[in-house]
């Protein structure tokens, strides 16, 4: 429930923003269900949204060990080589990424009113280069990004990792976890955020399963429905806010 002083349910308020890129950010899940779909297919088998839960947000190796076990394919198909199997169609497919519905506003508001942003991706290096070379502008807004390939960044998401070390490369860290917000579309992610101590809004799509909500502070269709006010941040000033 939003409360008028900042934060939803009193909690708040919101100094720093964390975003995941893949789903929230990006159009890009499409991408990697589709691929699947056609690897499952030649062992006839579906992907369905139950596997797509497990395995979204997740660093690259890590999703391939879900995907190959959970299908019971491992013994024909190593992850390793479903990584490599995948990749040509994705390099294909992530450089014609669009930003999801409500991204640019959102993220050049923040920007305009100096709260300082970055992003925490499960995604690898090259990945994000052929993901984001359409939107450079909106990304070169973020004070820095994580990747899933950083050094410092051992285990994926569930694990906290990768948003505590977001929080560290603001300036003036170390960052009050529960001063930041993360925005997520995948359950992993909003585990990590919550594992992490600081608060989740999760904008999921609608085929993922509801019970997947009940971890995150909030849930929204669509970025397009955020209220910065809700979280103590300052109010869009144009017509649609
Ligand atoms: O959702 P992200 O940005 O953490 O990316 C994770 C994988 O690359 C895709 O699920
Ligand atoms: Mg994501």
């Amino acid at each position: 429930m939003a409360n008028p002083s900042g934060g939803v349910s009193g909690k708040g308020p919101i100094t720093h923003v964390i975003f995941d890129m893949d789903g929230l950010l990006l159009d890009t899940e499409k991408f990697y269900t589709e691929v699947q779909e056609i690897i499952l297919a030649r062992y006839n088998k579906t992907f369905d949204w139950s596997l797509k839960a497990k395995m979204m947000g997740k660093k690259a190796i890590e999703a391939a060990r879900v995907f190959v076990e959970e299908t019971g394919i491992s013994d024909s198909l190593t992850a390793e080589d479903f990584l490599v199997e995948r990749e040509e169609m994705l390099q294909k497919l992530f450089p014609t990424s669009k930003l999801m519905p409500g991204v640019s506003r959102f993220i050049r508001h923040l920007h305009a009113k100096g709260i300082p942003i970055c992003v925490a991706t499960g995604s690898h290096r090259r990945h994000f280069e052929l993901k984001t070379q359409r939107h450079g502008e909106v990304f070169s807004l973020m004070h820095h990004v994580v990747l899933g390939d950083d050094p410092e960044v051992k285990q994926g998401k569930p694990s906290p990792e990768i948003f505590l070390t977001a929080a560290k490369r603001f300036v003036g860290a170390p960052v009050d976890p529960r001063k930041c917000l993360v925005f997520e579309d995948a359950p992993s992610g909003v585990l990590a955020a919550k594992n992490a101590g600081m608060f989740v809004v999760m904008v999921p799509d609608p085929r993922l399963d509801k019970s997947f909500h009940d971890a995150a502070d909030q849930v929204l269709s669509s970025l397009l429905d955020f209220s910065p006010n809700d979280w103590g941040l300052p109010p869009f000033e144009d017509a649609a806010a």
